[in-house]
Order: structure tokens, then C-alpha cells, then sequence
């Protein structure tokens, strides 16, 4: 058995991301994943994700020699290491993480791993979850003495490979001593570096990933509280958030005001922990809240949008731009961008939408994904700015104005140039501001 070779089984936008990672400080990683074309793209060194830097990445790792792919587990049973990066979607029937994906993982694992060998999960799991685990294996594989640690990931989509090459802190937890400090190795790049590592037990390192997330969740709806307040009293949220963040007890991210936060993580896992707290008797009444606040916060924007297009929707045509959760990945999972698209198409209009890489289709006479911003702009009576992709920030949207309807924009991400020269000519909606109109 060669001790430093590890395996990554599910390599989506996490385990991708791990493997190469770990590949590229020379370390020998296996790469294990149920979609047969995945492999093969990736054998072929083409991500099968949009992830800045990912693709050079990739192929230098896979020049070195450092990392394989394979759709059978079976290859990897002389690793001693295996991380788990599968999906673990809501539940619909109770509001929790799904768990049948890790389990089937888990259990094809433990079948061709060797004695002694550590199983390290990755995917955000609810607590107890890799507890529960280890007695499983315990009880159903006790000879093979396998271990399960929890290490949770921290990554965002857009900086997966700097998020995953700076890490602010690395999280273990374990009941075996020997488990933490086998995946404590992995990491000994970082180590050296005096990143901090949390040594846990399974259920703190669990909680310390759904606390994470719903905290940061909270810091985004709070600020969009603020800005729904501020559009009705007047001000300027990007300077309010400037004001408050500057207070280093309090800190300046994730105070950009926008659509309500999004994407596979935050939704999904709010709404975890909130069932956890509740499967425990001990509700967890701010996360609700946010949940409560942010789901509402589509319909808000949808309302505004309706009121400044004259109440009707109803056969108005409408340009989205921007697709993706956010900026710089090509993830629709839980996008905002997608339910106002939805909301949209309910209320009777038509929706031209632009991505420059994200894709979304919905089988539905009245919505086209465009190719460029200004075939979606075509006949717009409305422009809406939904993801806060870079060039639609430097865009002059004086090249769409013989092509709109009407010079009516809604920017959800406050990222449009208001004092440019086109904008003197356009009514602007923005999160957190009351509509400017038009000056000529
Ligand atoms: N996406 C993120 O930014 C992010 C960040 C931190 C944590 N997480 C968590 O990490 C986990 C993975 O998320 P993701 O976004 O990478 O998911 P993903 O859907 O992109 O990837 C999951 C992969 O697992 C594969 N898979 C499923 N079952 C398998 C099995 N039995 N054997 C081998 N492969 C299998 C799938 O084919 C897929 O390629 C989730 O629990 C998520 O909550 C995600
Ligand atoms: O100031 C902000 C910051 C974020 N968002 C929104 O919040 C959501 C989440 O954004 P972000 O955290 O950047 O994206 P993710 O890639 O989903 O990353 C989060 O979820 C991952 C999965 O658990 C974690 O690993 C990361 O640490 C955590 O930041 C998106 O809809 C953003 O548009 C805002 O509206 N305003």
C-alpha cells in the first residue's frame, strides 16, 4: 500500500477542487466519480465546471502524473486516504440534507478500502451525521477498523482555487486521534504555513460549517433589511455598508446588498440547520428568520419591477442579464436570478436572458437565452441586472438604446456606473435606492 496516495471520490465544483489541489503539492490522488462523462472530460483535462484557473491547473496536475480518474472505487483500494465531496441536496419531504448519496458513497468505500484506512467527509452533513457513520462501520465492517473524520469545506464558487490554496482555517474532527492526524498530513502544506487547524470532535466540526454559512447568511439579509429601509427613508447602502463595516468588530464583507443570497450552499443549508435545531427541540429562531426574510425577498423585487413597468407584466418583454447565482461561475443551483426568471414567465412576459457562461433552459414558448446582451436587450421594455458579472459593470448601455423598448433598468446588484453619460438617459431601479428617472 502506497501510504500517501488518497482518493477524492465525487469530484464536482468541492472534490474537483480538493483533488487537484492536493495533486498539485505532489501528493498522489485518485479521482472517483459516478458520471462516466465527467471522467472522461477530465481525463481529457477539460473541467467539467467553470472555476477561474481550474483548467491549468488541471492539466499541469495531470502532466505531473499526480492524479487519475476512474468510475470504479475498486482502483482506489490502495489508498489509505478517501475523501467524500458528494452532493448532500435538500430533502424535499423534510428540509434536511439528503444523505442517501454519502451513505451509497461511504459503503462502496468501506467495501475496497484497506485496514486502517480514514474516510474524511467533505460534503456539509448534518450534525451527527459522520457519527453515525462511524458506528455503521463499526458495526458492519469492524474488522477493517476504518475511521471517519469530519472536514468540512469552506470554499466559495468563482475563487474555488485560491479559496482553496489560502484557507483562513482547516477544520478535523474526529474520535480517533490517528484519523485527525492522517488528514492534519494532507494538509502539511498549510501546516507549515501556521494556517489554523481546529481539531474537533465530528459534531463541533459539523456545527462549525452550518454555523459559518447561516452566520454569513444573516450578515447578507441583514444588509438588505437596511437597504429596504434605506430605499423608503433615503441614502445610499453601499455607503452604509462601507460606514458599518469599517468597524473591524463587525468587518466589511458580505454587506452587499442585492436579490437575497442564492447558490447550493446557503439555501440548502439554512434551511438544514434549521430542521436540526428543530429535530432537537431547540429551534434556531434567527436562522428561520432569515430563511423567512430571504425567501420573500424575490417577490419584493418582482413587485418593484411590476409597479415601475405600469402593474403589468403580462406579454412586456424583459431582458435578464445574468443567470448564474453570482459572478464568475456557472452554478444556477438556487440562483435568484432564475426564480425572478420563473416569476417572470408567471406573470404573462416574455424573457430574453444573457449569461456569458452560465446556461438555463426552460421549456417555455416565452423565454430564449440569448447569445449576446444586446440580442437580449431587443425589444426590452425592462433591463435586468441580475448577476454582477464584471462586464455588464463597464458595459455602455448606450449601444442597446436603439434596440430597447423603453430605457428602464432594475440593477439587483448595484454594480451599473449611475453617474455614467447613458445613464442620464435611463430610469434606474436599484436594490437600496429609489428610482432615479431619466434627466433629458
Ligand atoms: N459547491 C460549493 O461551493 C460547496 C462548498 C462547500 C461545501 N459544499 C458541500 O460539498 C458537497 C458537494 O457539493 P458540490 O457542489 O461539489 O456537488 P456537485 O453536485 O458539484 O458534485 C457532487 C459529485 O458527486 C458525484 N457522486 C455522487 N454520488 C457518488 C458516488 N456514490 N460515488 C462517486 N461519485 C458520486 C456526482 O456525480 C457529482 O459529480 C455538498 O455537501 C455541498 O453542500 C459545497
Ligand atoms: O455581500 C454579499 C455576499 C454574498 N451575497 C450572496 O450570497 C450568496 C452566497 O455567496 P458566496 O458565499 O460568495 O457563494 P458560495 O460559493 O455559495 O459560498 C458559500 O457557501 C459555500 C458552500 O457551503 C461555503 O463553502 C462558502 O464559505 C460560502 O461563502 C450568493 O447568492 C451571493 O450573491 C450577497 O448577496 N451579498
Amino acid at each position: 500500500m502506497q501510504a500517501e496516495s488518497i482518493c477524492v471520490v465525487g469530484v464536482g465544483y468541492v472534490g474537483l477542487i480538493q483533488a487537484v489541489g492536493l495533486a498539485s503539492f505532489g501528493l498522489a490522488v485518485k479521482c472517483v466519480d459516478l458520471d462516466a462523462g465527467k471522467i472522461a472530460k477530465l481525463r481529457n483535462g477539460i473541467p467539467p465546471i467553470f472555476e477561474d484557473g481550474l483548467e491549468d491547473a488541471l492539466q499541469s496536475v495531470i502532466a505531473a502524473k499526480t492524479i487519475s480518474f476512474t468510475t470504479d472505487v475498486a482502483e482506489a483500494r490502495d489508498c489509505d486516504l478517501f475523501y467524500v465531496a458528494v452532493g448532500t441536496p435538500t430533502s424535499e419531504r423534510t428540509g434536511n440534507a439528503r444523505l442517501d448519496y454519502l451513505e451509497a458513497a461511504v459503503s462502496a468505500i468501506a467495501d475496497v478500502a484497506p485496514v486502517g484506512a480514514v474516510i474524511a467527509v467533505k460534503s456539509t452533513v448534518p450534525i451527527g451525521t459522520c457519527a453515525a457513520l462511524q458506528a455503521r462501520l463499526d458495526r458492519d465492517h469492524a474488522d477493517k477498523r476504518l475511521a471517519i473524520v469530519s472536514n468540512p469545506e469552506f470554499l466559495r464558487e468563482g475563487t474555488a482555487l485560491k479559496d482553496f490554496f489560502n484557507p483562513e482555517r482547516i477544520v478535523i474532527g474526529s474520535a480517533s486521534e490517528s484519523a485527525r492526524q492522517r488528514v492534519r498530513e494532507s494538509y502539511a502544506a498549510f501546516d507549515q504555513r501556521g494556517i489554523p487547524m481546529i481539531l474537533s470532535d465530528t459534531s463541533t466540526s459539523e456545527t462549525i460549517k452550518y454555523a459559518a454559512n447561516a452566520f454569513l447568511a444573516t450578515k447578507v439579509t441583514f444588509i438588505n433589511e437596511i437597504s429596504d429601509l434605506v430605499e423608503t427613508v433615503g441614502g445610499d447602502i453601499d455607503d452604509v455598508a462601507r460606514g458599518i463595516g469599517l468597524d473591524s468588530r463587525i468587518g466589511p464583507q458580505f454587506l452587499r446588498a442585492g436579490p437575497g443570497y442564492g447558490g447550493s450552499c446557503f439555501p440548502k443549508d439554512t434551511l438544514a440547520l434549521a430542521t436540526i435545531g428543530r429535530r432537537h427541540g431547540v429551534q434556531q429562531q434567527i436562522v428561520e428568520t432569515v430563511i423567512r426574510i430571504n425567501d420573500s425577498r424575490r417577490f419584493h423585487i418582482l413587485k418593484r419591477i411590476e409597479l415601475a413597468m405600469g402593474d403589468k407584466l403580462s406579454g412586456k418583454r424583459v431582458a435578464v442579464l445574468g443567470l448564474a447565482f453570482k459572478a464568475n461561475t456557472d452554478d444556477v443551483r438556487d440562483s435568484p436570478a432564475v426564480d425572478i426568471v420563473h416569476a417572470l414567465l408567471e406573470e404573462g412576459a416574455e424573457v430574453r436572458a444573457f449569461d456569458p457562461v452560465a446556461k438555463f433552459t426552460v421549456d417555455h414558448r416565452a423565454y430564449q437565452q440569448c447569445e449576446s446582451m444586446a440580442d437580449a436587450c431587443e425589444g426590452a421594455s425592462a433591463v435586468l441586472i441580475a448577476t454582477e458579472w464584471a462586464q455588464f459593470r463597464s458595459f455602455d448601455f448606450s449601444a442597446v438604446e436603439p434596440l430597447v423598448a423603453r430605457r428602464y433598468m432594475f440593477d439587483m446588484r448595484r454594480i451599473v456606473d449611475i453617474d455614467a453619460d447613458w445613464a442620464s438617459r435611463w430610469d434606474i431601479e436599484r436594490i437600496g435606492s429609489s428610482l432615479k428617472r431619466a434627466s433629458a
